[in-house]
């Protein structure tokens, strides 16, 4: 199990716990970084490097607080608590742990002494390296990650699961109570056999449950030992050798490797596996300095002071009378914890790469900002499901940068385009946000909508918006040419293409509009032979000049309009119905200005504005009669007819306001609000009646000229003439 874990609410997804953990034992998951308890060694790094406190370690406390209210807790204190305690002096400690309920308090010392022996014992004559096994970090090191090396870990109790086991010894039913450092040593004792060690305290737990107490000064003589120096340096650099061989006489200098720090460590197990280290005695001690550093020391003192701290105390620390001691059973035994990881495909890892646009080795920048030391190994961390893709920095700073400059284009693009497409209404509204979501992309457009709606206004606003804007926008009135001349508008022509074609030929519309938008208005006009030749151009993204036989790129957005109803020419077979779903990839329509009236008055005074401002003249207001009048009105001319009206007014009033006399007479006419009713004259709407039912009855005939003539009851030569003249094919 893992003794640290993270507290979720916390972790701000700095990744300085990735950066600090020295064995990939961090996953980072939407974010949060994750503790992996089979790859974790328990050193503390991440909780020293988390500025959050966003790592917890498993905690003792209530239990500890239990046991020193029900009395015989036993304090067994890591030889580095000088340097904890400081200014404190030791003297005072030892009497601050009886004041708050400990009954007797061992310093580690012991079992540094009953272990040395052993360790010489073990050594003696072995030619093989040997690895300390009391820092409880180490071994996780050495059990999870480097498992071959299992055997050259010294098989000998740590010092402090042999003081454990003496005063086990002595007192079966006693509450044991490790006092230290270290995060480690809460995993070694979970892990060890049940009821040896009932509770482990950090320094800083300790000092935070006798936080009320810690300023003490009552000095009571400290108990009365020996001289004990060298077991007290014990956890400072080189103090396993310093035990085992206090003389040099065991070992020559180059036979002993003396190793701290987490990369050290690392580095060295690694020139182990590969043969290179001939030490024979090798004194790993995970933190720099010792335990000195340990994840949870407490102490304000810089390194070198808390080292002195412990010398100060080791020099005029009195030895422990331990009597007779027994012969205690201090072997052990370690196991192969190792959880190898996948190893990724280059095929994988190049594709984690190229999503984080690290395409050649130039982009990876291996700046560590992820907590990983170069691009490629957070590219395998991903692979391994350690990493997120997101947590490359450079990466997101550049997302970021492009979505904020998106956001930044969209709003100036909805302010212009505000101005353009004018109205308050929903529909407008609408229109504007679809407006610039076509802009964003490249399909072609029809707009469906009434004559004068503002249809090529919507054309026009999609080409503002879009990453066309700086080139062309073109626009063709299909009803506004005769048929011969269609084709050479808009495809071009060369020179002797036909009768006075022009000395050199002429681009046409399509050519105009390179790299633009098309705006073909009226499109239903089109003749059919023309529609032909639309379509293949829409088909082949390229077209030729009338009399020409090189093809020409499209590359102009076709953008079509119309103010009739497609589906019923295609019905009569005046429009192509490939080309409608050419056409159609997208359409919108624009409602009727009869349908969104509360785009009158922003419209009005849009147009006033603009009048103003051409004419060089005050703007001018409309009466609120004038606009109660507009109101009422139907416009079946739609915006078009709105602008004409206001212009007219414009210049027929010579004050500052529009009244209701500057209207024409057919509004003015609706008094106060009444609707104008505009019929159709009769002959015109029995002739689309007669249209209408003909069409009808070719449909339901399945185009049968004889039987659609007998279902109308008409003589069939009249049928045929009424083809003819309505242009019904
Ligand atoms: N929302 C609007 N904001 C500003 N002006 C508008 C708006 N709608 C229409 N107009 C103005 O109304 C007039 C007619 O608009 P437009 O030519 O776009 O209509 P249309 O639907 O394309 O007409 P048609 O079917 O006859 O081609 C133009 O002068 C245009 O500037």
């Amino acid at each position: 199990m893992s003794v640290v874990s993270t507290i979720k609410d916390r972790c701000k997804a700095c990744y300085s716990c990735v950066r600090q953990c020295p064995v990939k034992a961090i996953k980072v998951k939407v974010g949060q970084s994750m503790v992996v308890p089979e790859r974790c060694i328990s050193c503390g790094s991440c909780i020293k490097a988390c500025s959050q406190n966003a790592k917890e370690v498993v905690t003792f406390v209530p239990q500890v607080e239990d046991y020193l209210k029900e009395g015989g807790a036993i304090a067994l204190l890591a030889p580095s608590f000088p340097a904890s305690i400081y200014p404190l002096d030791p003297g005072d400690f030892f009497n601050l742990l009886q004041e708050a309920g400990f009954n007797e308090v061992h310093e580690l010392t012991i079992g540094v002494e009953l272990t040395m022996p052993r360790y010489r014992e073990y050594l003696a004559g072995r030619k093989e390296p040997a690895i300390g096994s009391h820092c409880a970090a180490v071994v996780n090191l050495i059990e999870k990650h480097f498992p071959d090396l299992i055997q050259y870990l010294i098989p000998i109790d740590s010092a402090l699961m042999a003081t454990a086991k003496l005063l086990r010894h002595r007192n079966k039913n006693c509450r044991l109570i490790f006092i230290g450092p270290c995060i480690a040593k809460k995993e070694e004792v979970l892990n060890s056999p049940e009821g040896i060690i009932d509770a482990v305290l950090t320094f800083k737990e300790l000092k935070e449950l006798l936080k009320d107490m810690w300023e003490t000064k009552d000095v009571v003589p400290a108990p009365s030992f020996e001289k004990s120096y060298l077991p007290s340096t014990f956890p400072l650099t080189g103090g396993l050798v310093k035990n085992v061989d206090p003389r040099g006489n065991i070992y020559r200098e180059d036979e002993v490797a003396v190793v701290e720090g987490k990369e050290e460590c690392v580095q060295f197990l690694q020139k182990l596996q590969e043969g290179y280290i001939k030490h024979r005695l090798i004194d790993m001690l995970f933190c720099k300095g010792g335990c000195i550093d340990g994840p949870e020391i407490a102490s304000d003192l810089d390194v070198f002071n808390r080292q002195y701290q412990v010398y100060q105390y080791s020099r005029s620390r009195k030895k422990e009378n331990l009597g007779r001691l027994p012969k205690l059973q201090l072997d052990r035994s370690f196991s192969n914890k190792y959880q190898p990881l996948l190893s990724p495909s280059e095929e994988d890892i190049v594709r984690v790469l190229r999503y984080t646009n690290k395409n050649k080795p130039e982009d990876e920048l291996n700046c560590g900002a992820c907590g990983y030391n170069s691009c490629r190994d957070k590219a395998v961390a991903v692979c391994q499901g350690l990493a997120e893709i997101e947590m490359c920095l450079p990466y997101l700073l550049e997302q970021s940068r492009g979505e904020l400059e998106y956001y930044k284009k969209r709003l100036k693009m909805s302010d212009e385009i505000k101005d353009y497409l004018v109205g308050d209404s929903p529909y407008i509204q609408g229109l504007r946000q679809t407006a610039i979501k076509l802009g964003q992309n490249d399909a072609t457009l029809l707009i469906l909508g009434e004559s004068g709606v503002g249809k090529e206004v919507l054309a026009r606003a999609v080409h503002m918006v879009s990453p066309r804007s700086e080139k062309p926008f073109i626009a063709i009135n299909c009803a506004a040419l005769p048929e011969q001349l269609i084709e050479s508008e808009l495809f071009g022509y060369e020179e002797g293409a036909f009768t006075g074609a022009r000395k050199g030929g002429k681009p046409g519309k399509l050519d105009q509009a390179r790299g633009g938008s098309l705006l073909l208005d009226e499109i239903a006009e089109l003749p059919l032979s023309t529609q032909a030749k639309l379509l293949r151009v829409l088909q082949e993204r390229a077209f030729e000049r009338v009399g020409g036989t090189t093809a020409i790129r499209l590359s102009a957005r076709i953008i079509a309009a119309t103010n009739q109803d497609l589906n019923r020419l295609i019905g009569e077979g005046k429009f192509r119905s490939d080309l409608f779903y050419r056409l159609n990839v997208i359409s919108v329509t624009v409602p009727a200005l009869l349908h969104r009236k509360e785009d009158i008055p922003p419209l009005a005074d849009h147009f006033l504005r603009e009048l103003a401002a051409e004419n060089k003249s005050p703007v001018k207001l409309i009466a609120s009669e004038a606009l109660a009048l507009f109101a009422a009105y139907e416009w079946p001319g739609n915006v078009r007819e709105l602008k004409n009206v206001i212009e007219r007014a414009f210049y027929t009033a010579d004050g500052n306001i529009i009244q209701v006399q500057h209207l024409p007479d057919y509004i003015r006419q609706l008094n106060g609000g009444r609707k104008i009713v505009r019929l159709t004259p009769m002959k015109k709407a029995v002739r689309n009646l007669e249209k209408d039912l003909i069409i009808k009855a070719l449909k339901e005939t399945n185009n049968n000229k004889v039987d659609a003539a007998s279902m109308l009851g008409m003589p069939r030569a009249t049928f045929y003439l009424k083809l003819k003249e309505y242009n019904i094919h």
